[in-house]
C-alpha cells in the first residue's frame, strides 16, 4: 500500500525555482530516502508533504489526505522532525515531550518513548544541555510522540560524530521495525546505502531516478575505483586513452581512476609498460556517488 503519493510537485520561491518537478511514492512500512546535495530541494519537497509548504503545482497525498485541505487529518498520521525544529535552550526534555503530547487527542506514553530513544536518565536535563546526538535523539521522540504512521526525518545526522550517526542509525531502524514507515532526507550517501529500502536521487528538484540502493548502484553498469600512488610521474591522458577509463583525478600524491570492465588489470599493465608501479593500491566498488554522478553529471558530496 502507498502511504505517500507525491506527483509532480513544483515550488517556486520569489527569486529560485526550488523543486521543479519531483514526483514519488511511498510504501508502507519501508525507510524512503531522499538524497541530493544542499539546494537540490529535498526540504522543500518534504515540507510540502507535511503541509508546511504550499505547493504552487502538483499534488501531494498521505494515506489519501491532502496536507492543505486536512492539516488536522494529517497531524494524526505523519510525525514530522525537520531541521528548523529548535527547542529554546531552557525547556527541560521532560517539558518539551509534555508540550508536544498535548497537541495529539491520543499521545504516546512520552515517558516510554523516552527510554525507547535512550533519553530516559535525561528527562530533567534543560534541552541547551545535550549534545548533538541526545537533540537528534529527542528530535526522533518529538517526531513519535503523536503515534504517527510515517516519520518525516531531515538531514538527522548532519553534524553528529561517527559513533552517534550509527546510534541514530540503529534508533532509526528500531523505529521502522515498530512500523513506522521513514521518509529519510539525506545528503550521505552512507546514511541512504545503510538505512534506506529504496531512495530517490533529487538534483536541481527533479527526481533523476528511484530504485533500491543495489538498483541505482547497478544502474552505473559496475563501475570500479581505484586509488594508488604512483612511483613515479605520467599524464592522465595515459589513462584517459584507455576505454575502460572513465575519469582520472588526483589529490595531492595519491591518483583516483574511475572506469568499467577489467580496469584494474588495463591500468596496472599500462602503468607497468612505462615502468610506474601503483603503490598502496585500493579497489573500490561503485557506490550511490558514482550512481549520482552517471545520472547528473555531478558529485552528490
Ligand atoms: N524560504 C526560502 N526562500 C527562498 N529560497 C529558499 C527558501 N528555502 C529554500 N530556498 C532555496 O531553494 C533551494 C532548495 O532548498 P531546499 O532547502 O529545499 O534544498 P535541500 O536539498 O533540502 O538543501 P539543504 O540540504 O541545503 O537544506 C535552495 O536553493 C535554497 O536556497
Amino acid at each position: 500500500m502507498k502511504i505517500i503519493e507525491v506527483r509532480n510537485l513544483h515550488k517556486r520561491y520569489p527569486d529560485h525555482v526550488a523543486v521543479d518537478d519531483v514526483s514519488f511514492e511511498v510504501s508502507d512500512g519501508e525507510i524512503f530516502g531522499i538524497l541530493g546535495p544542499n539546494g537540490a530541494g529535498k526540504t522543500t519537497s518534504v515540507e510540502c508533504v507535511a503541509g508546511l509548504r504550499t505547493p504552487d503545482r502538483g499534488t501531494v497525498r498521505v494515506t489519501g489526505i491532502d496536507p492543505q485541505q486536512d492539516r488536522d487529518a494529517l497531524r494524526r498520521v505523519l510525525g514530522t522532525q525537520l531541521q528548523s525544529a529548535a527547542l529554546p535552550d531552557k525547556i527541560k526534555v521532560w517539558e518539551a515531550m509534555d508540550l508536544y503530547a498535548s497537541f495529539y487527542p491520543d499521545p504516546a506514553d512520552w515517558s516510554e518513548l523516552l527510554e525507547r530513544v535512550g533519553l530516559g536518565d535525561k528527562r530533567g536535563t534543560h534541552f541547551g544541555k545535550l549534545s548533538g546526538g541526545q537533540r537528534q535523539r529527542l528530535s526522533v521522540a518529538l517526531a513519535l510522540v503523536g503515534r504517527p504512521r510515517v516519520a518525516v526525518l531531515d538531514e538527522l545526522t548532519t553534524g553528529l560524530d561517527p559513533q552517534a550517526r550509527r546510534d541514530t542509525w540503529e534508533l532509526i531502524e528500531q523505529v521502522r521495525d515498530s512500523g513506522v514507515t521513514i521518509v529519510l532526507v539525506t545528503h550521505f550517501m552512507e546514511e541512504a546505502e545503510r538505512l534506506c529500502d529504496r531512495v530517490a536521487l533529487i538534483d536541481a528538484g527533479r527526481v533523476v531516478a528511484t530504485d533500491s540502493p543495489a538498483g541505482l548502484i547497478a544502474q552505473v553498469g559496475g563501475a570500479q575505483r581505484l586509488r594508488f600512488r604512483p612511483t613515479g610521474p605520467f599524464s592522465d591522458d595515459l589513462l584517459l586513452a584507455l576505454p575502460e577509463v572513465t575519469e582520472v583525478a588526483r589529490s595531492g600524491q595519491q591518483v583516483v581512476v574511475t572506469g568499467t570492465g577489467d580496469l584494474a588489470s588495463v591500468v596496472m599493465l599500462t602503468l607497468a609498460n612505462h615502468q610506474i608501479v601503483p603503490g598502496d593500491l585500493r579497489i573500490e566498488q561503485a557506490t550511490l556517488d558514482d550512481a549520482f554522478l552517471a545520472l547528473t553529471g555531478r558529485k552528490l558530496s
